[in-house]
Protein backbone atom coordinates (compact mmCIF):
# COMPACT_ATOMS: atom_id res chain seq x y z
CA UNK A 1 0.00 0.00 0.00
CA UNK A 2 1.71 3.59 -0.92
CA UNK A 3 2.06 5.52 1.95
CA UNK A 4 0.16 9.43 1.73
CA UNK A 5 1.89 11.91 3.90
CA UNK A 6 -0.26 13.82 5.63
CA UNK A 7 -0.99 17.86 5.31
CA UNK A 8 -0.46 19.45 8.50
CA UNK A 9 -3.56 22.21 8.29
CA UNK A 10 -2.98 25.15 10.80
CA UNK A 11 -5.87 26.06 12.96
CA UNK A 12 -5.41 29.69 10.63
CA UNK A 13 -6.23 27.73 7.75
CA UNK A 14 -8.87 26.27 8.64
CA UNK A 15 -10.32 29.87 9.60
CA UNK A 16 -9.46 30.93 6.10
CA UNK A 17 -11.52 27.92 4.53
CA UNK A 18 -14.36 28.29 6.63
CA UNK A 19 -14.24 32.39 5.35
CA UNK A 20 -13.83 31.03 2.14
CA UNK A 21 -16.69 28.90 2.26
CA UNK A 22 -19.20 31.62 3.95
CA UNK A 23 -18.05 34.36 1.27
CA UNK A 24 -18.74 31.70 -1.74
CA UNK A 25 -22.28 30.82 0.05
CA UNK A 26 -23.02 34.61 0.43
CA UNK A 27 -21.86 35.23 -3.17
CA UNK A 28 -24.30 32.39 -4.44
CA UNK A 29 -27.45 34.00 -2.40
CA UNK A 30 -25.77 37.67 -3.12
CA UNK A 31 -29.32 39.35 -3.65
CA UNK A 32 -28.09 42.62 -4.60
CA UNK A 33 -28.69 43.63 -8.26
CA UNK A 34 -25.37 45.03 -8.98
CA UNK A 35 -23.49 41.38 -7.78
CA UNK A 36 -26.32 39.49 -9.67
CA UNK A 37 -25.55 41.61 -12.84
CA UNK A 38 -21.70 41.54 -12.80
CA UNK A 39 -21.74 37.70 -12.27
CA UNK A 40 -24.06 37.37 -14.46
CA UNK A 41 -22.43 39.79 -17.55
CA UNK A 42 -18.64 37.61 -16.74
CA UNK A 43 -20.37 34.35 -18.03
CA UNK A 44 -20.10 35.77 -21.61
CA UNK A 45 -18.13 37.57 -23.87
CA UNK A 46 -21.07 38.14 -26.56
CA UNK A 47 -21.69 41.66 -26.41
CA UNK A 48 -25.17 40.72 -27.93
CA UNK A 49 -25.56 38.61 -24.40
CA UNK A 50 -24.56 40.62 -22.11
CA UNK A 51 -26.71 43.77 -24.07
CA UNK A 52 -29.52 41.10 -23.16
CA UNK A 53 -28.37 40.86 -19.72
CA UNK A 54 -28.11 44.53 -18.52
CA UNK A 55 -31.68 44.70 -20.85
CA UNK A 56 -33.16 42.08 -18.60
CA UNK A 57 -31.88 43.46 -15.20
CA UNK A 58 -32.04 47.25 -16.03
CA UNK A 59 -35.70 46.24 -17.06
CA UNK A 60 -36.46 45.00 -13.76
CA UNK A 61 -35.46 48.48 -11.87
CA UNK A 62 -36.48 51.04 -13.91
CA UNK A 63 -39.08 50.29 -16.28
CA UNK A 64 -38.21 51.46 -20.20
CA UNK A 65 -40.24 51.01 -23.76
CA UNK A 66 -37.25 50.21 -25.69
CA UNK A 67 -33.53 50.08 -25.03
CA UNK A 68 -31.07 50.33 -28.01
CA UNK A 69 -27.87 50.27 -27.73
CA UNK A 70 -25.07 51.71 -31.13
CA UNK A 71 -21.77 51.16 -31.69
CA UNK A 72 -19.46 51.21 -34.68
CA UNK A 73 -16.60 48.15 -34.05
CA UNK A 74 -13.64 47.65 -36.52
CA UNK A 75 -15.50 49.66 -39.51
CA UNK A 76 -18.96 47.82 -38.50
CA UNK A 77 -21.87 49.02 -36.92
CA UNK A 78 -23.41 46.76 -34.24
CA UNK A 79 -27.08 47.59 -33.21
CA UNK A 80 -28.82 45.97 -30.56
CA UNK A 81 -32.56 47.30 -30.01
CA UNK A 82 -35.34 45.62 -28.18
CA UNK A 83 -38.84 47.24 -27.48
CA UNK A 84 -40.64 50.11 -29.37
CA UNK A 85 -39.87 53.86 -28.29
CA UNK A 86 -41.75 56.17 -26.42
CA UNK A 87 -41.01 60.60 -26.52
CA UNK A 88 -39.62 60.45 -23.19
CA UNK A 89 -35.81 59.66 -23.74
CA UNK A 90 -32.52 59.13 -21.25
CA UNK A 91 -28.96 58.55 -23.51
CA UNK A 92 -25.42 57.42 -22.23
CA UNK A 93 -22.22 57.66 -24.25
CA UNK A 94 -20.28 54.76 -22.85
CA UNK A 95 -16.61 56.05 -22.29
CA UNK A 96 -13.84 54.48 -19.66
CA UNK A 97 -10.52 55.44 -20.22
CA UNK A 98 -10.79 57.49 -22.93
CA UNK A 99 -12.17 55.44 -25.36
CA UNK A 100 -16.03 55.30 -26.17
CA UNK A 101 -17.68 52.39 -26.02
CA UNK A 102 -21.39 52.82 -27.57
CA UNK A 103 -24.52 54.58 -27.31
CA UNK A 104 -27.57 53.46 -24.91
CA UNK A 105 -30.68 54.82 -25.36
CA UNK A 106 -33.55 54.06 -23.48
CA UNK A 107 -37.21 55.27 -24.29
CA UNK A 108 -40.59 55.09 -22.55
CA UNK A 109 -44.14 56.77 -22.89
CA UNK A 110 -43.80 58.50 -19.14
CA UNK A 111 -40.89 60.87 -17.99
CA UNK A 112 -37.98 59.28 -16.60
CA UNK A 113 -37.62 60.26 -12.28
CA UNK A 114 -34.49 61.58 -11.59
CA UNK A 115 -34.28 58.48 -8.58
CA UNK A 116 -34.64 56.58 -11.86
CA UNK A 117 -32.01 57.94 -14.04
CA UNK A 118 -29.46 58.06 -11.08
CA UNK A 119 -30.42 54.05 -10.84
CA UNK A 120 -29.65 53.84 -14.69
CA UNK A 121 -26.24 54.91 -14.27
CA UNK A 122 -25.21 53.03 -11.32
CA UNK A 123 -26.32 50.07 -13.20
CA UNK A 124 -24.37 51.02 -16.02
CA UNK A 125 -21.53 52.00 -14.51
CA UNK A 126 -21.50 48.24 -13.28
CA UNK A 127 -22.09 47.36 -16.58
CA UNK A 128 -19.28 49.33 -18.29
CA UNK A 129 -16.12 47.25 -17.73
CA UNK A 130 -17.45 43.95 -19.35
CA UNK A 131 -18.83 45.80 -22.07
CA UNK A 132 -16.04 47.10 -22.59
CA UNK A 133 -14.28 43.42 -23.16
CA UNK A 134 -16.64 42.52 -24.93
CA UNK A 135 -16.78 45.27 -27.41
CA UNK A 136 -12.89 44.51 -27.58
CA UNK A 137 -13.34 40.99 -28.36
CA UNK A 138 -15.61 41.81 -31.33
CA UNK A 139 -12.72 44.07 -32.74
CA UNK A 140 -9.73 41.18 -32.21
CA UNK A 141 -11.81 38.46 -33.48
CA UNK A 142 -12.62 41.15 -36.68
CA UNK A 143 -8.95 41.69 -37.31
CA UNK A 144 -8.24 38.05 -37.18
CA UNK A 145 -10.78 38.37 -40.00
CA UNK A 146 -9.52 41.12 -42.01
CA UNK A 147 -6.81 41.71 -44.52
CA UNK A 148 -4.74 44.49 -43.13
CA UNK A 149 -3.58 46.40 -46.43
CA UNK A 150 -7.26 46.61 -48.30
CA UNK A 151 -9.51 45.98 -45.15
CA UNK A 152 -11.98 43.32 -46.84
CA UNK A 153 -11.85 39.77 -45.32
CA UNK A 154 -9.28 37.53 -45.94
CA UNK A 155 -8.87 33.83 -46.39
CA UNK A 156 -9.11 32.71 -43.43
CA UNK A 157 -12.42 34.32 -43.28
CA UNK A 158 -13.14 32.95 -46.36
CA UNK A 159 -12.60 29.61 -45.61
CA UNK A 160 -15.50 30.15 -42.68
CA UNK A 161 -17.39 31.58 -45.34
CA UNK A 162 -17.01 28.98 -48.34
CA UNK A 163 -18.15 26.20 -46.11
CA UNK A 164 -20.91 27.99 -44.68
CA UNK A 165 -22.20 28.75 -48.20
CA UNK A 166 -21.24 24.92 -49.51
CA UNK A 167 -23.94 24.00 -46.40
CA UNK A 168 -26.58 26.25 -46.96
CA UNK A 169 -26.75 25.36 -50.95
CA UNK A 170 -26.70 21.59 -50.18
CA UNK A 171 -29.35 22.58 -47.52
CA UNK A 172 -31.78 24.29 -49.57
CA UNK A 173 -30.96 23.28 -53.24
CA UNK A 174 -29.97 26.91 -53.51
CA UNK A 175 -27.45 28.35 -56.34
CA UNK A 176 -24.38 29.76 -55.03
CA UNK A 177 -21.40 30.69 -56.86
CA UNK A 178 -17.98 31.05 -56.40
CA UNK A 179 -15.65 33.83 -58.43
CA UNK A 180 -12.05 34.08 -58.26
CA UNK A 181 -10.65 37.23 -59.60
CA UNK A 182 -7.00 37.62 -60.22
CA UNK A 183 -5.14 40.50 -61.46
CA UNK A 184 -3.31 40.37 -64.60
CA UNK A 185 0.37 40.70 -65.04
CA UNK A 186 0.49 42.52 -61.21
CA UNK A 187 4.19 41.39 -60.83
CA UNK A 188 5.16 43.50 -63.63
CA UNK A 189 3.48 46.37 -61.95
CA UNK A 190 5.47 45.88 -58.94
CA UNK A 191 8.60 45.38 -60.94
CA UNK A 192 8.03 48.56 -62.98
CA UNK A 193 5.94 51.13 -60.49
CA UNK A 194 7.51 49.45 -57.10
CA UNK A 195 5.71 47.87 -54.19
CA UNK A 196 3.78 50.90 -52.83
CA UNK A 197 2.16 51.43 -55.98
CA UNK A 198 1.35 47.56 -56.27
CA UNK A 199 -0.21 47.95 -52.66
CA UNK A 200 -2.31 51.08 -53.76
CA UNK A 201 -3.61 49.38 -56.73
CA UNK A 202 -4.68 46.66 -54.50
CA UNK A 203 -6.52 48.61 -52.23
CA UNK A 204 -8.11 50.47 -55.22
CA UNK A 205 -9.12 47.00 -56.47
CA UNK A 206 -10.67 45.98 -53.78
CA UNK A 207 -12.67 48.54 -53.46
CA UNK A 208 -14.16 48.56 -56.86
CA UNK A 209 -14.52 44.68 -56.56
CA UNK A 210 -16.82 45.56 -53.35
CA UNK A 211 -18.54 48.87 -55.35
CA UNK A 212 -19.61 46.08 -58.13
CA UNK A 213 -21.15 43.70 -56.03
CA UNK A 214 -24.62 43.34 -54.33
CA UNK A 215 -24.78 43.76 -50.94
CA UNK A 216 -25.84 39.87 -50.36
CA UNK A 217 -22.51 39.08 -51.94
CA UNK A 218 -19.39 39.18 -50.45
CA UNK A 219 -15.35 39.65 -51.56
CA UNK A 220 -12.81 38.67 -49.70
CA UNK A 221 -8.84 39.05 -50.32
CA UNK A 222 -7.94 35.15 -50.91
CA UNK A 223 -3.86 35.85 -51.68
CA UNK A 224 -1.65 38.19 -52.87
CA UNK A 225 -3.67 39.58 -56.25
CA UNK A 226 -6.75 37.63 -56.29
CA UNK A 227 -10.02 38.12 -54.51
CA UNK A 228 -12.64 35.81 -54.37
CA UNK A 229 -16.12 36.78 -54.63
CA UNK A 230 -18.98 34.08 -53.07
CA UNK A 231 -22.77 34.86 -54.61
CA UNK A 232 -25.86 33.16 -52.63
CA UNK A 233 -28.80 32.48 -54.83
CA UNK A 234 -26.83 33.10 -58.39
CA UNK A 235 -26.43 30.33 -60.87
CA UNK A 236 -22.87 30.40 -62.97
CA UNK A 237 -24.20 32.64 -65.45
CA UNK A 238 -25.47 35.09 -63.71
CA UNK A 239 -21.93 34.95 -61.45
CA UNK A 240 -20.44 35.28 -65.39
CA UNK A 241 -22.12 38.91 -65.33
CA UNK A 242 -20.99 39.88 -62.41
CA UNK A 243 -17.43 38.62 -63.33
CA UNK A 244 -17.40 41.05 -65.79
CA UNK A 245 -19.05 43.67 -64.15
CA UNK A 246 -16.22 43.37 -61.88
CA UNK A 247 -13.11 43.21 -64.58
CA UNK A 248 -14.78 46.30 -66.29
CA UNK A 249 -14.75 47.95 -62.76
CA UNK A 250 -11.04 46.67 -62.71
CA UNK A 251 -10.15 47.96 -65.20
CA UNK A 252 -11.57 50.98 -65.33
CA UNK A 253 -8.98 52.50 -63.04
CA UNK A 254 -6.28 54.30 -63.35
CA UNK A 255 -3.67 55.82 -61.22
CA UNK A 256 -1.16 58.56 -62.36
CA UNK A 257 2.24 57.62 -61.86
CA UNK A 258 4.70 60.12 -62.44
CA UNK A 259 3.24 61.33 -65.39
CA UNK A 260 2.18 57.72 -67.22
CA UNK A 261 -1.30 56.59 -66.32
CA UNK A 262 -0.79 53.28 -65.02
CA UNK A 263 -4.07 50.78 -65.15
CA UNK A 264 -5.03 47.39 -65.13
CA UNK A 265 -7.03 44.32 -65.97
CA UNK A 266 -8.45 41.67 -64.41
CA UNK A 267 -9.09 37.54 -64.97
CA UNK A 268 -12.09 36.16 -63.65
CA UNK A 269 -13.18 32.16 -63.07
CA UNK A 270 -16.61 30.74 -61.82
CA UNK A 271 -17.66 27.79 -60.78
CA UNK A 272 -21.40 27.41 -59.05
CA UNK A 273 -21.64 24.59 -55.99
CA UNK A 274 -22.27 20.90 -56.79
CA UNK A 275 -24.16 19.16 -54.18
CA UNK A 276 -22.32 17.32 -51.74
CA UNK A 277 -19.02 18.60 -52.67
CA UNK A 278 -16.12 20.10 -50.17
CA UNK A 279 -15.12 23.81 -49.98
CA UNK A 280 -11.83 22.49 -51.48
CA UNK A 281 -13.10 20.96 -54.28
CA UNK A 282 -15.86 23.76 -54.66
CA UNK A 283 -12.29 26.15 -55.18
CA UNK A 284 -10.52 23.81 -56.98
CA UNK A 285 -13.07 24.34 -59.74
CA UNK A 286 -13.07 28.12 -59.62
CA UNK A 287 -9.13 27.88 -59.75
CA UNK A 288 -9.80 25.72 -62.79
CA UNK A 289 -12.01 28.68 -64.87
CA UNK A 290 -9.76 31.09 -63.73
CA UNK A 291 -6.50 28.78 -64.90
CA UNK A 292 -8.84 28.59 -68.57
CA UNK A 293 -9.31 32.43 -68.43
CA UNK A 294 -5.54 33.18 -67.55
CA UNK A 295 -4.26 30.70 -70.64
CA UNK A 296 -7.01 32.42 -72.81
CA UNK A 297 -5.65 35.71 -73.00
CA UNK A 298 -6.65 36.88 -69.73
CA UNK A 299 -9.10 40.19 -69.35
CA UNK A 300 -12.02 37.30 -69.56
CA UNK A 301 -14.44 35.25 -67.80
CA UNK A 302 -14.76 31.73 -67.89
CA UNK A 303 -17.21 29.41 -66.30
CA UNK A 304 -16.59 25.99 -65.35
CA UNK A 305 -18.81 23.89 -67.03
CA UNK A 306 -21.56 22.28 -65.11
CA UNK A 307 -22.98 18.61 -66.12
CA UNK A 308 -26.51 18.77 -64.70
N1 LIG B 1 2.40 45.21 -54.02
C1 LIG B 1 2.00 44.00 -53.65
N2 LIG B 1 2.23 42.95 -54.46
C2 LIG B 1 1.80 41.75 -54.08
C3 LIG B 1 1.12 41.54 -52.88
N3 LIG B 1 0.81 40.22 -52.81
C4 LIG B 1 1.30 39.63 -53.92
N4 LIG B 1 1.90 40.56 -54.71
C5 LIG B 1 2.60 40.36 -55.97
O1 LIG B 1 1.72 39.87 -56.97
C6 LIG B 1 2.54 39.30 -57.99
C7 LIG B 1 1.87 38.07 -58.51
O2 LIG B 1 2.64 37.60 -59.55
P1 LIG B 1 2.27 36.33 -60.42
O3 LIG B 1 1.69 35.26 -59.52
O4 LIG B 1 3.46 35.97 -61.24
O5 LIG B 1 1.08 36.77 -61.31
P2 LIG B 1 0.93 37.99 -62.33
O6 LIG B 1 2.19 38.73 -62.56
O7 LIG B 1 -0.24 38.80 -61.87
O8 LIG B 1 0.57 37.23 -63.66
P3 LIG B 1 -0.79 36.51 -64.04
O9 LIG B 1 -1.54 36.24 -62.76
O10 LIG B 1 -0.38 35.25 -64.70
O11 LIG B 1 -1.50 37.43 -64.94
C8 LIG B 1 3.90 39.00 -57.33
O12 LIG B 1 4.85 39.88 -57.87
C9 LIG B 1 3.67 39.31 -55.88
O13 LIG B 1 4.82 39.82 -55.25
C10 LIG B 1 0.90 42.66 -52.03
O14 LIG B 1 0.31 42.59 -50.95
N5 LIG B 1 1.35 43.87 -52.47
Amino acid sequence: MKHIPSIQRSSSQHQKLAALRQAHQDWNNAPDVLTRLTRRLSTTLSLENQLGILAEELGAIVPFDSFNYRHRIARRDFVFATGMGGPHRCEYRLNLEGASFGTLTLHRRKKFSEEELQGVEMIISAAICPLRNACQYIAIEQAALTDSLTGIPNKRAMDEALERAGQLADRHHQDYSLILCDLDHFKAVNDKHGHVVGDHLLQLAAEAVERALRTSDSVYRFGGEEFAVLLPHTSDENAKDVGDRIRKAVSGLEIDCGGTRLSITASCGVALHSEGESPEQWLARADEALYRAKSQGRDCTRVFPTIN
